[in-house]
């Protein structure tokens, strides 16, 4: 069912890979998973090996690294790094999140953004991939110190940004308040109103509807063709989707619009599961309003039990959707998932299953949608956003949502075809690896030695 191995070929590419980039082994996991999809698309395209495409395609463009100095509310210097990753231009401007999170380093932002490349691809939009961020951590911080610090960060990297060269958005710990103090701070310095230099804007000031919901509500509907696909629906099935963020809180409400039952979520310090179904406009309030943890749901609700440092995947379910964080679900939590009845799994989270993980959920043939396919309704939704910037208009909910569920059916559906076309029935990976890649390296080749 799966390839995973290296090609003869490709394996002295990836050990070149490891060679050059020492110690980023978020990064080397991220090329190695799309490289062992392949070995056959070599085969049928030799101009790919002459070109040294997969060479040229795992060593970014450009990569920024750049000191950000702040001051805390009691006048203390804070210095935190900055990162900018601009990976591949083939299809468009760079584009592609930016992270604050303290466990960010360059291999994380280099996995980031070189998943974006075929994620970008796989949207059929004219963007190309690009991740940044920083290893500031916003727990904790006043309203103030999160502005001083994206002014900060800003007023180095304006210079590399652009509506037609790279375009950020928000990622894990910069959501709608980041963006727009990032976005006031390239206002203030270039004397620009350049909606289109970031998305994941407030509505009020060049953002699109459905721009909030769309990661999750786009996974929510690739799962749901992957269920399609096998005769089945979300109708009363039983889920559990990681995390409490933005990608975790759109999920549950999809799935709960789409007749499922989502029964348990997490944040980074434990578990909250609810047999009768999660309250979601609760875990709103706590999350996105009142920016509190996910413990203090069982004030409200004193059925549901609260797990500190429990492991979400436990829990008995149908469907899975990890929406927190990179190797979230390892090799045991998958066989956990398999044994206790999951048909399927869809990424909402970037790399959120270790190789271990997919090789479990491939041999045991459930429905597996792997991030970059499952959650690129978030970027597609961004590049309707630049769409709308770009003439100066602005779209409906059901107008834009309507857009945003094609974009994910089309997505779905070129996986599913190149992995029956390339030998893998059912192998969303390397469909979606496959697909991503093949536009991609024929833009490379059309555009010559660069
Ligand atoms: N926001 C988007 O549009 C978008 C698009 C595609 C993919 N993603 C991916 O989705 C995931 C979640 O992003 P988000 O935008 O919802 O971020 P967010 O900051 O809104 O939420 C992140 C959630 O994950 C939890 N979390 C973070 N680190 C954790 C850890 N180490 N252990 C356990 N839980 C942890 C946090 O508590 C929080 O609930 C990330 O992998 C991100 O790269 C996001």
């Amino acid at each position: 069912m799966t390839p995973q191995h290296l090609d003869e070929k490709i394996e002295p590419l990836y050990q070149e890979v490891l060679q050059r980039n020492p110690g980023e082994t978020e990064f080397h996991q991220a090329v190695r998973e799309v490289l062992e999809s392949l070995g056959p698309v070599l085969v049928k395209h030799p101009e790919y090996t002459e070109r040294k495409i997969i060479e040229r395609i795992c060593e970014p463009e450009r990569q920024i690294i750049f000191r950000v100095p702040w001051q805390d509310d009691k006048g203390q210097v804070q210095i935190n790094r900055g990162f900018r990753v601009e990976f591949n231009s083939a299809l468009g401007p760079y584009k592609g999140g930016l992270r604050f999170h303290p466990s960010v380093y360059l291999g994380i932002i280099k996995f980031l953004g070189f998943e974006q490349i075929f994620k970008n691809s796989l949207t059929g939009m004219p963007i190309g991939g690009g991740k940044g961020g920083s290893d500031f951590d916003p727990k904790g911080k006043s309203d103030d110190e999160i502005m001083r610090f994206c002014q900060s960060f800003m007023t180095e990297l304006y210079r590399h940004l652009g509506e037609h060269t790279d375009v950020p958005a928000g990622d894990i710990g910069v959501g709608g308040r980041e963006i727009g103090y990032l976005f006031g701070q390239y206002k203030r310095i270039t004397n620009r109103y350049e909606a289109g230099v970031l998305t994941g804007k407030g509505l009020h000031y060049g953002g699109s509807l459905v721009r909030t919901e769309a990661t999750g509500y786009g996974a929510t509907y690739f799962v749901n063709e992957m269920l399609k696909a096998r005769g089945e629906s979300f109708e009363g099935k039983t889920c559990i989707v990681s995390g409490s963020g933005n990608v975790a809180i759109y999920t549950i409400e999809k799935i709960h619009e789409l007749g499922g039952k989502c029964v348990a979520c997490s944040d980074s310090n434990g578990v909250i599961y609810h047999q009768q179904g999660l309250d979601l406009e609760l875990i709103k309030q706590l999350k996105e309003v009142e920016r509190r943890r996910i413990k203090d749901y069982t004030e409200f609700h004193p059925d549901a039990k609260y797990v500190g440092n429990g492991n979400i995947w436990e829990i008995a379910c149908q469907v899975a959707m990890p929406s927190a964080t990179q190797n979230e679900i390892n090799g045991n939590d998958a066989k956990k998932l398999i044994n206790n009845g999951c048909m399927a799994v869809g990424e909402g989270a970037n790399m959120p299953t270790t190789p271990e993980g997919i090789k479990v959920f491939l041999e045991a043939g459930i429905a597996y949608g792997p991030g970059k396919a499952a959650n690129a309704g978030g970027v597609a939704t961004s590049a309707l956003e630049m769409q709308q910037n770009a003439c100066r208009d602005s779209w409906s909910f059901e107008f834009t949502e309507k857009k945003l569920e094609e974009i994910m059916i089309g997505i779905h559906k070129a996986c599913f075809e190149t992995a029956e076309e390339y030998g893998y029935p059912g192998n969303y990976v390397v469909g979606a690896n496959i697909a991503g890649f093949i536009k991609v390296a024929n833009a490379m080749v059309a555009q010559g030695l660069i």
